[in-house]
């Protein structure tokens, strides 16, 4: 069967993972986030550890740039490339408020093992052998798992604390899903015109940031 004649990648790598997909975007902690019995030492601890995480995730969107303006004819890519980091900007600026308020001192932050690890898995996605079509699918399931697991938590029956909501809208909100879906389609562009290899390659690594994040969101419990 031709690829062509296949519903789009990301769709079929979603189905044939489902169970990890969901282990990645219901964890328990931001399904504690969703029904109120949140322990606000493990939000602070994850806030401490995603700004550290969203500081090498700038690097790391400024290769997927390069690499999407080397193999891309047209400015769709780029355009939707700037804008998550035009939107991380302002997201730093956003964590260090935050950190303020909880009185979470950023500078004093040290990076767990889990955190290490993900900057190294962004690190090797940033080498120039790594192509375009690997580098945005696993771009897009990165936001995908925060923009799923906050718009979780922003739904009508939830018990979200009021002081957390700002901190769903951050991913949840509609916008951050319309650019979710954005990054999927230049994904399944991508994974259609690719080598069975580079998409073999690129399905490992989805999986890679499925468990990277699920860990991710374990580092909050502290007993790690
Ligand atoms: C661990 C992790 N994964 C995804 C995101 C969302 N992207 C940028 O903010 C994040 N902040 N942290």
């Amino acid at each position: 069967m031709e690829r062509s004649d296949r519903a789009a990648v990301t769709v079929t790598w979603l189905k044939k993972h489902r169970p990890i997909y969901i282990g990645a975007t219901r964890h328990p902690f931001t399904l504690a986030i969703r029904d109120g019995s949140v322990d606000f030492s493990s939000f602070k601890r994850w806030l401490g550890q995603d700004y550290l995480f969203v500081r090498a995730f700038v690097p790391f969107l400024a290769s997927v740039l390069v690499k999407a303006w080397k193999e891309t004819d047209d400015d769709a890519d780029v355009d939707v490339i700037l804008g998550g980091i035009a939107t991380l900007n302002d997201e730093i600026a956003w964590f260090k408020r935050e950190a303020s308020k909880w009185d979470v001192s950023l500078d004093s932050i040290v990076p767990q093992q889990t955190n290490l690890d993900y900057c190294r898995f962004l690190e090797s996605l940033m080498s120039p052998d790594v192509d375009y079509a690997q580098a945005i699918s696993a771009f897009w399931a990165i936001e995908a798992v925060y923009q799923e697991s906050f718009a979780h938590c922003l739904e009508d029956d939830s018990k979200t604390p009021e002081a957390l909501k700002e901190t769903c809208r951050r991913w949840g909100n509609d916008g951050f899903g319309h650019y979710c879906r954005a990054l999927q389609s230049l994904a399944n562009q991508q994974l259609q015109k690719a080598s069975e290899e580079v998409v073999a390659k690129a399905e490992v690594n989805f999986l890679r940031v499925l468990e990277l994040e699920v860990d991710f969101w374990n580092m909050s419990r502290g007993t790690t």
